[in-house]
């Protein structure tokens, strides 16, 4: 029994992380279905074998009276905005004063979900939260756990804290949409108020209900302690720990190459199959961010270009 308990942990784990995390799925999902059933039966019948990080873990079983307030270890930041291209040369002409002209910027898709916080301790998902008003957040790990996408055990046990955006993919808000329609309900006027609406679920199963899913794209704190000196090689190595992170993103030398970037996906986002409401444009290297440094709420060596609304 434990033996065949061990296999079925692996099995979905493979299965899961292939599918939710890569977005490539390697099985048919009525296969997962029959493994995961028998998973449950066998955990039913032997309670004291199940795995805490077991995928039929990720939906607790309490409905909770509200959320607990939690403060962020490192504050988190918002972005300034560039709504066109004189933001953007001002931007750059910005950096540049600052830095002179040898560096890269990383460009990334800006989702338009809602940001959160995830914590591990020894490679284990310990806890999750909303980013609130960007020092206190609240507390709702339970939820998160619902999201196949979030890692409950990472493939190192290290202990780190992840940023990212939760989001509801368009087919899930369509289909979400559809259900209360025929239900009589209110209908979610987005996908980011129908995701936001999901987290702040009180029942997790509801939460579960909703097929929400993440892109990492920060860590809280300090690169430098895992020996990474710039962005685009954090997200690398956030992905060889598990985490999803969003692959949509490309290495600018020149604020024009950025603005070719920004022109592709405002004609593609329509085929994305999530919505984007921007474009995140970041130097890379990290000492180069700190002689940039910050402004009271966000990093100077950032900016969101928005899309027009
Ligand atoms: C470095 O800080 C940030 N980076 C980000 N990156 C992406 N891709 N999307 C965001 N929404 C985002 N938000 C913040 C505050």
């Amino acid at each position: 029994i434990e033996q065949r308990i061990a296999e079925l942990n692996k099995l979905l784990h493979e299965y899961g992380y292939a599918y939710y995390v890569l977005d490539k799925p390697v099985v048919a999902d009525s296969v997962y279905d029959q493994l995961l059933h028998e998973l449950i039966a066998l955990e039913e019948a032997n309670p004291s074998l199940i795995f805490p990080d077991s995928p039929t873990q990720r939906v607790g079983g309490t409905v909770v009276e509200g959320f607990k307030k939690v403060t962020h270890d490192y504050p988190m930041l918002s972005l300034s905005n560039a709504f066109n291209e004189a933001d953007l040369q001002e931007f750059d002409r910005k950096v540049r004063q600052a830095i002179g002209d040898h560096f890269s910027y990383v460009c990334e898709l800006k989702i338009d979900g809602l940001a959160i916080s995830l914590k591990y301790e020894n490679g284990v998902f310990v806890q999750g939260a909303t980013r609130g008003d960007g020092v206190v957040g609240e507390e709702i790990t339970a939820n998160l756990k619902t999201i196949h996408a979030i890692p409950l055990r990472l493939k190192e046990p290290i202990t780190i804290e992840v940023r990212g955006e939760a989001y509801m993919p368009k087919k899930s808000f369509e289909k979400l949409n559809a259900q209360r329609a025929d239900n009589g309900e209110e209908l979610f006027a987005n996908p980011r108020n129908a995701a936001a609406g999901s987290l702040r679920q009180l029942d997790p199963k509801i939460a579960a209900s909703r097929q929400l899913s993440t892109f990492i794209y920060a860590i809280g704190g300090d690169g430098e302690i895992y020996g990474i000196d710039g962005h685009a090689e954090m997200l690398d190595y956030l992905e060889d720990l598990g985490f999803p992170s969003n692959k949509e993103r490309q290495r600018c030398s020149t604020i024009e190459e950025v603005m070719a970037f920004i022109e592709h996906w405002t004609e593609n986002r329509p085929h994305l199959a999530y919505e984007i409401d921007g474009i995140v444009i970041k130097v890379d290297r990290y000492a180069q961010q700190d002689e940039l440094g910050y402004t009271a709420k966000s990093p100077r060596w950032a900016i969101a270009y928005k899309f027009p609304a």
